[in-house]
């Protein structure tokens, strides 16, 4: 990781008998693009708002730059908040609504313009300065925004699910133009998600959250592809889930026998957990294959999914559970029939002995 630049020390909220943040340490480098991904309710706002200086702490400490910043407030620290693009002015211009905090802090008019045209420069927003946010569109808005928040300065800009108000095709335009201001002006971004597409596609590094807690930092690859617990597989994207009946640990590998399925199979651990409790072998549905004989777990294909890019595959396998397999639609291949008889396997490091 880049130098530490921001690091929360053992941040906890809690609310009357209610902890929302619990116990929280994280080091964040300068320039990174850092997401807080969680589900309704895990804490990840509350989190982005003690670093903001919105919410006080009831336990740990703010460090930014070597400096402890948890009693400052919030107008005092170099955070800025991006609020969505429905807080905006409605009777002011877009000019206005951008120069707003500014005028706040007393600057000069001089200053004000210059810096108002230079982050309109930079959201190609020149030739909207005059227009009112209801003649704007959606994204339009999303900008004005953006520059509302930039246009003060921050070391740190902070986005709370800011592109939770556009539909599908406006919101991946708006990852990637966020990606380049946040590369072109070095700052760092931390973003709260629910959206684990928007998280990986995003950010340098994730922190999955669950109930006030983080439990997986990591880049986008490494959280995807070596998952600490069935619940962070499971949070990004697909897994096949196999029960585990005995496992015995050889060095970072796990020999294992599964569920209701002949011999031996084997697994490697996540790297610094030891799983306990109940186990599950995991393995994405992307890695798993599908051959006509073999070596494998017998099977039958039970239902095909087709999604243009992708043939999504369900088969019942000899322990009556259902496993997914996903194939790349490359066109020259018919594939399997509904009815096939099949067998599932897949490559040793495909698959991770996970507990809950
Ligand atoms: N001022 C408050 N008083 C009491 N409880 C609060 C307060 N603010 C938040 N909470 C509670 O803390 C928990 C975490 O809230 P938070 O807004 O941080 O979650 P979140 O992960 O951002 O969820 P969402 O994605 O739904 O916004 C929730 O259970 C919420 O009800």
């Amino acid at each position: 990781m880049q130098n530490q630049y921001l690091t929360l020390d053992g941040i906890s909220k809690a609310y009357g008998i209610f902890t929302a943040v619990d116990n929280i340490s994280l080091d964040i480098g300068k320039g990174e693009f850092f997401s807080l991904l969680g589900p309704s309710g895990c804490g990840k706002s509350t989190l982005l708002r003690m670093i903001a200086g919105f919410e006080t702490p009831t336990a740990g400490t703010v460090v930014l730059e070597g400096a402890d910043v948890t009693e400052l407030p919030a107008n005092r620290r170099p955070t800025n908040m991006m609020f969505q693009s429905y807080a905006l002015f409605p009777h002011l211009n877009v000019a206005r609504n951008i120069a707003f905090g500014l005028k706040q802090d007393r600057l000069a008019r001089a200053e004000i313009e210059s810096r108002v045209s230079e982050v309109a420069r930079k959201l190609q927003l020149q030739q909207l300065l005059e227009r009112k946010p209801s003649q704007l569109s959606g994204g339009q808005r999303q900008r004005v925004a953006l520059a509302r928040a930039l246009v003060k300065r921050p070391k740190v800009l902070l986005l709370d699910e800011p592109l939770g108000a556009l539909d599908k095709n406006l919101r991946i335009e708006t990852q990637h133009e966020l990606m380049r201001l946040q590369k072109e002006l070095g700052l760092t971004f931390i973003i709260v998600t629910h959206d684990q597409h928007e998280a990986m596609t995003v950010s340098s590094r994730i922190a999955i959250m669950q109930s006030g807690r983080v439990l997986q930092v990591g880049t986008p690859d490494a959280v995807y592809e070596a998952p600490v617990s069935r619940y962070v597989a499971k949070f990004l994207g697909e897994a096949n889930m196999f029960d585990v009946d005995t496992a015995q640990r050889e060095g970072d590998r796990v020999r294992l026998t599964l569920t209701g399925l002949e011999g031996q199979f084997a697994a490697k651990l996540p790297t610094g957990v030891s799983p306990e409790g109940k186990l599950w072998l995991s393995v994405r549905p992307e890695r798993m294959e599908l051959a006509t004989s073999g070596a494998g777990i017998p099977g039958v294909i039970d239902d095909i999914s087709y999604t243009g890019a992708q043939r999504h595959y369900r088969v019942r396998i000899s322990n009556g559970a259902i496993v997914d397999a996903l194939k790349v639609n490359t066109g020259d291949s018919q594939g399997f029939e509904r009815g096939d008889a099949v067998v599932v396997r897949w490559l040793e490091d495909a698959a991770y002995l996970l507990g809950e």
